[in-house]
């Protein structure tokens, strides 16, 4: 049954048809300056294998095996044709980040707050300034990566809240569940759990329960759009499926995710598209009027050529694709 191979059957299939590619963004995120990764053809179409360079290659085993998944089996049946998603306001000035949001024409968006080395006071400005161009009736969302102590993150929540006027809910403020437990019965906004969930040994059984009011879900770390569903399923809450800072290809793959969803009462976090310079198709999912259309999108073979990574980029992501595969497989051969 050769229709049914893909490249999910070895690394050296994997390999033959990968391609590497590196996009520069727009405003510095998460550390980085350029989105680079690893596009993966199948027969079902196309998977993005992109997990940050500082991740460990066990790490990256659920990013391989959900691009194998996109690549080999596609996706589950939508349950509705838009999207609606926040734009993402990094760590800039406030003046960049109204510009952004009112470009955006998003009617929420979630602020990043608590990086290191930054002052509360920049995020207030930053927040206060999403206020005034969003207008009275848009949402703020403040998302700080665990960086807080409950000691210190009721305070600064307070202080945001004000600045926001309202915020819909805070995510990830402190490192543990037991941590957002404890503050959640502390502080007015809602609280939404992130890297509790993907950081999770097993985030399949994570039950959020007293520790937040929304799941935060991503495709790649948590193995794919089936295993997201049922980690979604099971957290017992709400759930807000969000990027990676994906390329196209990703972002279709969140995409799909949100449409398959039961429920989806909060805009998604899968507006990081604006934060990259280029893609790898001709019309990337970028949100109109507040929303993505749920399409299915292949990369364009004449701009995966024009954002085709150098020779040490092309040579570290084959040669780590390689390594995370064969441990993939050594897995996958273990549940089996
Ligand atoms: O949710 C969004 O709007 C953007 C995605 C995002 O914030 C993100 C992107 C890459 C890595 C981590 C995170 C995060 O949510 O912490
Ligand atoms: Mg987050």
């Amino acid at each position: 049954m050769t229709e049914d191979r893909g490249p999910a059957d070895s690394p050296a299939e994997l390999l033959a048809g990968a391609r590497v590619f590196s996009v520069p963004m727009v405003h510095r995120f998460r550390g980085v300056t350029v989105r680079e990764g690893v596009l993966l053809p199948g027969p079902a179409g196309w998977g993005e294998f992109a997990p940050f360079r500082d991740y460990s290659d066990e790490q990256c085993v659920p990013w391989l095996r959900a691009a194998i998944e996109s690549a080999t089996v596609g996706w589950p049946e939508p349950r509705r044709d838009r999207v609606p998603v926040n734009i993402i306001v990094p760590v800039i000035d406030p003046a960049r980040a109204a510009d952004l949001v009112a470009a955006s024409g998003c009617r929420t968006a979630k602020v990043k707050v608590a990086d290191p080395g930054m002052e509360l006071a920049a995020d207030l400005d930053r927040v206060a300034a999403v206020r005034r161009a969003l207008g009275p009736t848009g949402a703020i969302r403040i998302d700080a990566n665990g960086a807080w102590t409950v000691a210190e993150a009721i305070p600064a929540i307070a202080r945001l809240d004000e600045a926001a006027e309202g915020l819909e809910y805070v995510e990830q403020p402190c490192r543990t569940l037991a941590e957002l437990a404890e503050l959640r019965l502390r502080v007015r906004p809602k609280i939404a759990a992130d890297e509790s969930i993907r950081g999770a040994a097993d985030p399949a059984a994570v039950r959020l329960a007293d520790a937040a009011d929304v799941a935060i879900v991503k495709v790649a770390p948590l193995g794919g759009v089936r295993a997201a569903l049922r980690i979604a399923q099971g957290a017992g809450v709400p759930a807000v499926v969000s990027s990676a800072v994906d390329s196209a290809v990703g972002l279709t793959a969140g995409i799909a995710l949100a449409a398959a969803l039961p429920e989806l009462p909060y805009a998604c976090g899968l507006g990081t598209g604006v934060l990259l310079a280029d893609d790898v198709c001709g019309r990337p999912p970028r949100p109109v009027d507040g929303a993505l259309e749920v399409v299915t999108r292949a990369p364009d073979p004449d701009r995966i050529d024009e954002v085709a990574a150098g020779a040490e980029a092309t040579a570290y992501w084959r040669d780590r694709l390689r390594r995370v595969a064969l441990i993939t497989q050594a897995l996958t051969q273990g549940r089996t």
